[in-house]
């Protein structure tokens, strides 16, 4: 039976507690969870986000050397992004900044997906042999190209799932299933799943993303599901890889090569240069799976030759960061280079703005003001082709280029 929904207009009715067994505890802590902030009041700018059902909070036992007792909370919209809906089970902490930096208000798309949108559908999800479901592409998909947007069912702070009680942890867990909106709740309960006895765990296990929402210090990991992502197989040499913004909560799945109608979009659910040994280990013991895809199961001259690109990716990645960290930026420059043929070889290379915002950067320490401007300009023109939902990047690489440019042409000016 579903609880009535409730919304809460007056300060009067704070603290709406909804205590169960040991949570009772929480209903006795003199702190509430803030209401203007967690949206259950309207805010200065008159807004609110209506919770669909009364907060359901619990405190685990305080640490001896805690002063504040933390207090996470479930907290389920149903008319979050146009009807998707979510349960967020998390701090009150984390839940008052992702809504004060914006995540649950909707915005319009940019431009770049409304022209893709009217292409058609860029996939389908059907079975696929061996792996269950899977995502197959529909129409040619480009490079740089986002196939697919989606929006956590579920978002839990790694903070509550760390420290509830395992029953209490369930219980709240279900309840955030139980209370999304009917078709999210069907196709969250249809995912695939687990061999957990625990019908949560056997959901969340095999389908849950780590994402970081939530202030710096705080605890920003979290676990969220994504079921449309989801059911994205695992591929060793992956044509897709995900973005996930906290701003606008949304992961974005995009292709970074060509995609060709009838072929499995996958991603990679290890870090790229894993090894073949160690990515099937990781797979088996964490995923409990045996994978299935050509690098790890052909033969040992199949895979050499990847093999030989990711190490040396992987040694490359490394020589770069402690270059720039101790100042050889013009090596750091010569090794990004490098690295990046390698992932063109081995078919996985970066996001294209991302590495020239990653070289802009360099240039600039190096004091190369052309190069600094060059790839500046390049990675602002590459965040705009993009067009994610979430502006930040564009902003930053727009930042970078005024300052660049400008210095620049101070530097010409200077010369002549
Ligand atoms: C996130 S789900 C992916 C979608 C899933 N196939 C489905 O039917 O919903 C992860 C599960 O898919 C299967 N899977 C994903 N990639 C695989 C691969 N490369 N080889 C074999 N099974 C795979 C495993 O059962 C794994 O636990």
């Amino acid at each position: 039976k579903q609880p009535t929904p409730t919304v809460f207009s007056s300060a009067k009715q704070q603290c709406p507690y909804r205590p169960a067994g040991r949570l009772e505890t929480a209903a006795l802590l003199p702190i509430c969870p803030l209401p203007g902030h967690i949206g259950i009041l309207p805010n200065e700018e008159g807004n609110a986000i209506v919770w669909d059902y009364p907060p359901k909070c619990i405190s685990p036992p305080a640490k001896d050397n805690a002063t504040t007792p933390r207090i996470d909370c479930l907290f389920t919209s149903t008319t979050f992004r146009n009807g998707h809906g979510i349960s967020l089970v998390s701090s009150t902490v984390t839940t008052s900044h992702i809504i004060g930096v914006g995540s649950f208000e909707d915005e319009a798309p940019p431009l770049g997906v409304q022209r893709r949108e009217s292409l058609g559908p860029a996939y389908e999800i059907v079975p696929v042999e061996g792996k269950g479901l899977g995502v197959i592409a529909k129409r040619r998909i480009k490079r740089g190209e986002i196939v697919m947007s989606d929006y956590p069912s579920l978002l839990i702070g790694t903070g509550f799932l760390g420290s509830a009680q395992p029953h209490h942890r369930r219980r709240m867990l279900k309840q955030a299933i139980n209370q999304l909106p009917e078709k999210l709740r069907a196709k969250v309960k249809g995912l695939s799943r687990g061999a957990e006895k625990y019908e949560v765990d056997a959901i969340l296990g095999p389908n849950a993303n780590t994402v970081m929402i939530g202030e710096q210090d705080g605890e920003q990991m979290h676990v969220g599901l994504f079921a449309e992502a989801a059911r994205i197989n695992h591929g060793c040499r992956p044509n897709v890889h995900s973005r996930f913004s906290e701003r606008r909560l949304t992961m974005e799945i995009m292709a970074h090569v060509a995609i060709e109608p009838g072929e499995e979009i996958l991603m990679s659910y290890v870090p790229i240069t894993t090894v073949r040994d160690e990515r099937r280990k990781y797979l088996k013991d964490h995923w409990g799976f045996d994978c299935k895809c050509q690098l790890c199961t052909g033969t040992k001259n199949e895979i050499e030759e990847s093999e030989f690109y990711r190490r040396r990716q992987k040694s490359l990645k490394e020589s770069i960061e402690s270059a720039r960290a101790e100042g050889f930026f013009k090596d750091a420059i010569v090794m990004s280079g490098e690295w990046h043929e390698f992932s063109e070889w081995d078919m996985v290379p970066p996001l294209a703005p991302e590495y020239h915002d990653s070289l802009a950067d360099l240039h600039y320490s190096n004091g190369d003001l052309f190069n600094a401007t060059r790839y500046a300009r390049m990675a602002y023109d590459g965040w705009v082709r993009f067009g994610s939902v979430d502006d930040e990047k564009l902003e930053h690489s727009r930042t970078v280029l005024a300052k660049v440019e400008k210095e620049f042409e101070k530097s010409l000016k200077f010369e002549n």
